[in-house]
């Protein structure tokens, strides 16, 4: 009955970072737009991921940061303060109330519906409430999917009660002993959070490295510096069965170190968080009844629009596509796929705009004839993808390994510069350790991937991503001067090492 059926131009599933960046941009043409959202209206980012984690980081750094500068050493005498080091996540965290970020959504013009979306056909939906209501909403244009992604939880661990990263970045107490089961980037931030508020940490590892899609030099370095700070990191390790008993859990842990060669160790934790990756979170979304296949990433093409089916109106961006794994990656893509819903079914009949700022505003035409690189095309997805891995040391990369860059056959160069070699270093830290690694591409002479490593290089990565996205030719870089003392200045050093 149509009567009963709210409308709306656009509809997108999930409030995260995505979604709500994916409405946001959809509705600059006056496009008509709903959110829908069951739980936190800001997703995982704000309240159980990259707040809460960078707020329980943060001390420790800072703490290490003023001990590895003579002078400043003394002035600090104590430890953290886990209580107030937890008192301030929550703060970071907004307690867990969305009321703000409902206020922005509100404010940006777009209808909010509380509750659980799922597909009952071609831009046909319903959306349960908290209280069991449904209610049935249509999209007259587009549906976008950013439903985000659900820690993966191994069968063998699934009866203990373990922490996901939900658990750890919103834990009120700290584990006077921590297992943590994975090698990547959840593990290696909460193994370094957690021991520095005081938990002994074990860190298990079921392949040979941490980190294992960077450079194989970062993750050395995190598990030497974990090490140091008495974590143990145990490679060649997996899980072969856990009880919880009370407040502890045993596990069983086997250690490989050779085909033939495994020894089973009896570890007791009293918690155990399993960071071994996400899936998307399309399980429970009605996608059958789109002929897709629920509990399967949603996989898009440039525009962000799904490739498994036709129509042109449904739309997919952030962690649900298996495209991007990071806040800020999956915000790019919701401004390309905002920008092509806001443009592609603009209300303003044309869209034509003149004046000085018509190149900036949505336009059909524009985003039927859009190429890589438009703003219409998420073409950075493909070779750009910064991350930074808030450790201690960070880990900062974007672009190709050069493993990756070798596998896609390019003409690769290698360059590298300890960092710990810097003037800027001195002043920085006594005894300061990292190391830049950039990867070109000798046939274009351009740089195609850089690794940064150590102490403050998280805010050095932009330059690099700079660098990647605009091909600027080495011959180029050589004229950006970086000032000096700064880290920037290993810039000049790779350079120098180029033979220039
Ligand atoms: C511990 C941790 C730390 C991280 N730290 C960082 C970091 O420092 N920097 C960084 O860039 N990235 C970080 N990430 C990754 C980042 O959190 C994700 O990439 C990002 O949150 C993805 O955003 P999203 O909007 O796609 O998904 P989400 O934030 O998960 O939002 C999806 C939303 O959809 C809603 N939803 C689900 N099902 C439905 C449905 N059926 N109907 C309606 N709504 C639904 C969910 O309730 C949720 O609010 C971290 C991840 C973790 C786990
Ligand atoms: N600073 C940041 O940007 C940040 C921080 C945290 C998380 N994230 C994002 O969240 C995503 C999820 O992080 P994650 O660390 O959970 O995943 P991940 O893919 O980074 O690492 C998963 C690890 O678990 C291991 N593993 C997989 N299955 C296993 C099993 N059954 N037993 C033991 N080990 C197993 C893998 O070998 C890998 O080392 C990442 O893609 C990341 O981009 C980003």
């Amino acid at each position: 009955m149509a009567d009963d059926v709210s409308e709306f131009d656009v509809v997108v599933l999930g409030a995260g970072a995505v979604g709500e960046n994916a409405a946001d941009r959809a509705s600059r043409t006056g496009l008509q737009v709903a959110v829908v959202e069951p739980e936190l209206v800001g997703g995982e980012c704000s309240y159980w991921a990259c707040m809460p984690s960078k707020a329980l980081l943060r001390p420790g750094d800072v703490l290490a940061a003023v001990r590895a500068v003579a002078g400043a050493d003394g002035a600090v005498t104590g430890d953290l303060d886990p209580a107030a080091v937890l008192a301030h996540r929550d703060e970071v965290a907004a307690h867990w109330d969305d009321a703000e970020q409902v206020a922005w959504v509100e404010g940006a013009g777009l209808t909010l519906l509380r509750g659980h979306a799922r597909f009952t056909g071609p831009r046909a939906l319903v959306v349960e409430g908290a209280d069991g209501g449904v209610r049935a909403v249509r999209a007259r244009h587009a549906v976008v999917v950013a439903t985000g992604s659900e820690a993966v939880v191994p069968e063998v661990l699934a009866g203990v009660r373990a922490w996901t990263s939900r658990e750890a970045t919103s834990a009120h107490r700290v584990p006077p002993r921590l297992a943590v089961v994975g090698g990547g980037v959840v593990a290696t931030e909460m193994a370094t959070a957690f021991a520095d508020l005081g938990s002994d940490v074990t860190v298990l590892v079921r392949g040979e490295r941490l980190l294992p899609a960077a450079e194989s030099f970062a993750g050395e370095a995190v598990a030497r510096a974990l090490v140091a700070r008495g974590v143990r990191v145990a490679f060649g390790a997996s899980v072969t069965s856990a009880v919880r008993d009370g407040d502890e859990v045993h596990l069983d842990v086997a250690h490989r170190s050779g085909p033939r060669d495994e020894r089973v160790e009896r570890l007791t934790v009293d918690e155990v968080l399993v960071a071994t990756g996400r899936r998307a979170a399309t399980a429970d979304l009605g996608l059958e009844t789109l002929g897709l296949v629920p509990g399967a990433p949603l996989a898009v093409d440039d525009r962000l629009q799904v490739t498994a089916l036709d129509g042109g109106w449904l739309f997919a961006a952030g962690d649900v596509t298996g495209r991007t794994a990071t806040t800020h990656q999956g915000k790019y893509d919701a401004r390309v796929v905002g920008d092509v819903i806001a443009a592609r079914f603009d209300p303003r009949a044309a869209g034509t705009a003149d004046g000085p700022d018509a190149p900036r505003r949505p336009s059909r035409a524009a985003e039927a004839a859009a190429t890589p690189w438009s703003r219409y095309r998420a073409t950075a997805d493909e070779a750009a993808v910064p991350q930074v891995v808030f450790t201690r040391p960070q880990v900062a990369w974007v672009g190709r390994t050069e493993a990756q860059a070798r596998d896609a056959n390019l003409d690769v160069g290698v360059l590298g510069y300890e960092l710990g070699d810097l003037a800027a270093a001195t002043v920085t830290a006594g005894g300061y350790e990292g190391r830049a690694q950039v990867v070109v591409d000798r046939a274009r002479d351009v740089l195609v991937g850089a690794t940064f490593v150590g102490s403050d290089v998280a805010d050095m990565l932009h330059a690099a991503t700079v660098a990647v996205v605009g091909e600027v030719p080495l011959s180029r870089l050589w004229h950006a001067v970086p000032s000096y003392p700064t880290l920037s200045e290993v810039w000049l050093r790779l350079l120098e090492a180029d033979g220039r």
